[in-house]
């Protein structure tokens, strides 16, 4: 959207000149009030809906088949909504990112420095998921593109998944029905085990992993969990202090941590050698956190009697992939070993998870398009002011993200200042800083220049205007 655009006098009463040289996503031109109408969720008669003048030139890219509660509430908007049900390459990712406002994603998506660079009129990613892994948060934040997720919305099926797999592992299910399913009628009870009494090493005590622990008690388990905070336990659950502790007391350990440089290869040979004779190893997290053929040899040499894998280090971009050495060179070998339990990166993939997710994270989208408000996002300063009215018809919202530098608030408000500043609020995180102000008694026509000022301060980021 980085097109000219002419000057375009409406007659519907929301007339706007339109900047015939400033980008969408940057232009006060491109964030106009217009009225409420179109605009989801509940509405209090006296709130003013601030919004893009022209919600079709906002342009959306959702990719890896968000849900469609998600996709109904941005187009309720009137966005320009493209929808694919999987990722992309990189190259025809950069193609597609150039143009749009607001891009949707999930866990495969990269959106690293590279792509985001050639991301000109970006203003939003949601991550239709909890992890944040894929996008270069602080790069986000440095170029004034901020970040949502939605943190827990999923954790529940995730933990659902993981009981399921302590009981299929124990069991040996999946082998079991394997062999029937090739006509192998084999009854055993060797290696097969009751859950009561035995012992759930949680790596990771946060949504999930706290979550887990609940269900897990009430199916007879002790618990024990390691994690780098210190954490209230649940239940009867304890806290150890090392990750060895963990390892050496636990019958089955399921890592629950987020990708990081301190979490890559957090399981490897030496953790493995740690672990109880004949346990078990769950990892619904990251592909990245465990060392995979350390986990092929140590079930070879029966060290570990199953495992369940939901992540991998490279994962198809979509449906339909074949799961094989092109991807990861020890694909086969995993493929062949007894008592594992591989899923194509489910945890989260239940109906009431992805519903949920796609209304939590399009309405902080929406939010943030046409309010500014940046509660819940993951790289930015939490700032948010209350609504306008429509009392307050000449009242205009500013959002000024800056470099969190000496002087600017000044700066900015000797600019403001020539107008009335009813509200501000300005935070903090980082390098960047995000300022909110609603001013009163502008004049349509002052609009552009105080847009011009804000984006001339060498401290700035993203200018925009909202009203
Ligand atoms: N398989 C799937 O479909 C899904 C996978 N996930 C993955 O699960 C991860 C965990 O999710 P939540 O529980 O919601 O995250 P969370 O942020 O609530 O909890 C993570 C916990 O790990 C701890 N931690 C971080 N680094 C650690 C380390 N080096 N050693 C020990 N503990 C450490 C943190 O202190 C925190 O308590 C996500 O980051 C995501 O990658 C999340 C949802 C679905
Ligand atoms: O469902 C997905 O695509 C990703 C789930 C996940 O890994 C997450 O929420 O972090």
């Amino acid at each position: 959207m980085s097109s000219a655009k002419d000057i375009v006098p409406r007659m519907d009463g929301f007339s706007r000149t339109v900047s015939n040289s400033l980008s969408l996503s940057t232009s006060p031109t491109f964030t106009f009030h217009s009225p409420p109408s179109s605009f989801g969720g509940p509405k209090i008669s006296s709130t003013k809906q601030l919004k893009p003048f022209d919600t079709k030139d906002i342009k959306v890219l959702l990719l890896e088949n968000v849900n469609q509660t998600g996709q109904d509430i941005l187009r309720e908007q009137g966005y320009q909504v493209e929808f694919l049900k999987s990722s992309l390459p990189e190259d025809q990712l950069i193609e597609k990112i150039r143009d749009v406002h607001v891009i949707g994603i999930r866990s495969k998506t990269k959106l690293t420095e590279r792509v985001l660079r050639e991301a000109k009129n970006l203003i939003v990613i949601g991550c239709f998921c909890i992890g944040t892994n894929q996008v270069d948060l602080q790069y986000a934040a440095r170029q004034g593109i901020a970040v949502f997720n939605s943190p827990f919305s999923n954790s529940r099926s995730v933990a659902e998944l993981v009981i399921g797999e302590i009981i299929a592992l124990a069991r040996q299910l999946g082998d079991r029905s394997n062999e029937l399913h090739n006509g192998t009628w084999n009854k055993v009870s060797k290696g097969c085990w009751e859950i009561r009494g035995k012992t759930l090493g949680i790596i990771g005590y946060g949504h999930i992993g706290s979550q887990l622990s609940v269900l897990a008690e009430a199916m007879g388990m002790s618990v024990i969990y390691y994690d780098v905070v210190n954490l209230m336990a649940l239940g009867t659950a304890r806290q150890v202090a090392t990750l060895g502790d963990l390892l050496a007391g636990a019958d089955f350990v399921t890592l629950h941590v987020p990708e990081s440089p301190e979490t890559k290869n957090m399981i490897g040979a030496k953790q493995l050698e740690q672990m109880k004779e004949g346990s078990y190893l769950i990892n619904a997290s990251r592909g990245s956190v465990v060392d995979i053929p350390a986990l092929i040899n140590a079930m070879k040499g029966g060290k570990i009697a199953g495992a369940a894998l939901d992540v991998y280090p490279n994962e198809p971009a979509g449906n339909g992939f074949y799961f094989s050495n092109e991807l990861n060179s020890w694909t086969e070998e995993l493929r062949k070993l007894k008592n594992i339990i591989l899923t194509p990166h489910i945890g989260g993939s239940t109906e009431e998870a992805q519903s949920a997710i796609g209304v939590e994270v399009s309405h902080a989208l929406v939010r943030y398009v046409n309010e500014g408000a940046t509660l819940g996002a993951v790289n930015m300063p939490e700032v948010n002011l209350r609504s306008l009215t429509l009392d307050e018809p000449n009242h205009v919202r500013v959002i000024y993200i800056h470099r969190n530098v000496p002087g600017v608030l000044g700066r900015v408000n000797a600019i403001l200042g020539n107008h009335n500043v009813d509200k501000q609020m300005t935070d903090s995180r980082g390098e960047v800083a995000y300022l909110m102000a609603d001013i009163s008694d502008v004049k349509e026509a002052e609009i552009k220049d105080l847009w011009q000022s804000l984006e001339e301060l060498s401290s700035r980021i993203r200018t925009r205007v909202l009203y």
